[in-house]
């Protein structure tokens, strides 16, 4: 469970990013976070990778308390969440199959874990005729694919995806996206934030709209549209 009280967030420039957030995401819930460029979308996430700590307010995450977290319990905490960039973010010298395994071998899985978990998510993601490619090797649709596999492979309780699909064409978009459902589907908590209103108005699910660091809309509404 991800929850935010009152939360609030100045930059060392002054800069108020996150003006007093309240909010809960349950486990197994896909959740939408939209909203306008400087609205705060990025700062949650790092809020919640324990990248940038709150000035004020409290965060769970997935039962770390994000206030007084350790530096020894920070890897850890990341452990329960798997973050997917605009980018992929892959490590491009590295087969698909070396990504992975890579990202598991970080964490400490055993040779036999690994042999297990890999080919799963292969297929989850519908790759698994494609591990031994390296990444630009790959379409853009792909290479996302292999990010979401790679979130995967730990099996997070979370996956956050920033953008998703922002570089990638429309039928694309859609397939990730359907892909995201589908992890939910079988019990991962989904965040995703985006821009892209068509895609989040083809699914009907709880979209959080942010607005100069507050939320403006919270529920199963369209983005931007009436209230439902
Ligand atoms: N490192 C930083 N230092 C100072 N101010 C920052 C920093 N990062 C972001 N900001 C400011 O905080 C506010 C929120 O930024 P944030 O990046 O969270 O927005 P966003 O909704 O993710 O935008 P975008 O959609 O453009 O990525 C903005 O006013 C931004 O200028």
């Amino acid at each position: 469970m991800i929850r935010l009280k009152d939360v609030e967030l100045e930059y060392p420039n002054g800069a108020q990013a996150i003006r007093g957030i309240t909010m809960t995401i349950e486990d197994g819930e896909f959740v939408f976070m939209v909203g306008p460029s400087g609205s705060g979308k990025s700062t949650i996430i790092k809020l919640l990778t324990a990248e940038i700590e709150p000035t004020a307010g409290r965060i769970m995450v997935n039962g770390f308390s994000m206030n007084n977290i350790s530096q020894r319990q920070i890897p850890l905490m990341r452990r329960t969440i798997g973050v997917i960039f605009q980018d992929f973010r892959l490590i491009e010298k590295k087969s698909v199959y070396d990504n992975l395994s890579f990202a598991m071998r970080a964490v400490g899985a055993s040779p036999k874990e690994i042999k297990n978990r890999i080919p799963y998510v292969l297929e989850l993601v519908g790759l698994d005729n494609k591990g031994r490619r390296l990444p630009s090797e790959l379409s853009g649709g792909e290479q996302q694919r292999v990010a979401i596999a790679r979130a995967l492979v730990n099996n997070p309780a979370t996956i956050i995806a920033d953008e998703p699909t922002g570089n990638l064409d429309p039928a694309r978009s859609l397939e990730i996206m359907m892909l995201l459902e589908r992890i939910n589907a079988l019990g991962t908590t989904v965040v995703v934030v985006t821009h892209e209103k068509d895609l989040v108005d083809r699914f009907s699910k709880r979209v959080i709209a942010l607005e100069q660091g507050k939320i403006v809309n919270d529920g199963h509404a369209y983005y931007g549209g009436p209230q439902q």
